[in-house]
């Protein structure tokens, strides 16, 4: 099947907002501490963790790119949000569509910089992690715990961006 073009947007706080947070330096609410020696960036997401035996971990993800480019499933966490954070700079796709009753015509696409990170809310369908370059490092912060927390929707026709 042929693959259905998503243009792609640049990431920001409000188109991301039905989807999630994003993780930045910018517009951040910030604050001196430690005597005006660090600067905190304050909760710039909020990490839900739901449902029995429960944790919040954190993981490191050394992604590589997906080639071709080309997305025939999506995935969602319904017990818990899900942040990744890039930390060896690569850029990365960030594809999405909103929680709830899967809708293929709601998905969107985002292109997000190696100085931002995204927290997908509970629920939230998105393209497992699509890193722009090889061996690209991320902190993960997400939901350890007993349940079914990865819910997965095939894309027929498939997803490609330009
Ligand atoms: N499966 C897993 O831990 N990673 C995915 O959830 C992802 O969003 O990359
Ligand atoms: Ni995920």
């Amino acid at each position: 099947m042929t693959p259905i073009v998503l243009p792609v947007q640049p990431l920001t706080p409000s188109a991301f907002a039905p989807f999630g947070e994003v993780l930045a330096l910018e517009g951040a609410d910030s604050f001196p501490i430690n005597g005006g020696r660090t600067q905190r960036f304050h909760a710039l997401g909020r990490v839900r963790c739901l449902g029995r035996d429960a944790n919040v971990v954190l993981s490191i993800f050394r992604g590589q790119p997906l080639v071709p480019p080309v997305l025939d499933l999506m995935e969602r966490h319904p017990l818990g949000s899900q942040a990744f954070m890039p930390f060896s700079g690569s850029a990365y796709w960030v594809i999405v569509a909103p929680p709830g009753v899967f809708d293929p015509d709601a998905i969107q696409a985002f292109l997000a910089r190696g100085d931002q990170g995204v927290n997908y809310f509970a629920g939230t369908w998105h393209a497992q992690l699509l890193p722009c370059d090889p061996d690209a490092d991320f902190l993960v912060v997400d939901r350890d715990g007993a349940g079914q927390n990865c819910d997965i929707v095939r894309l027929k026709p498939p997803r490609t961006w330009c």
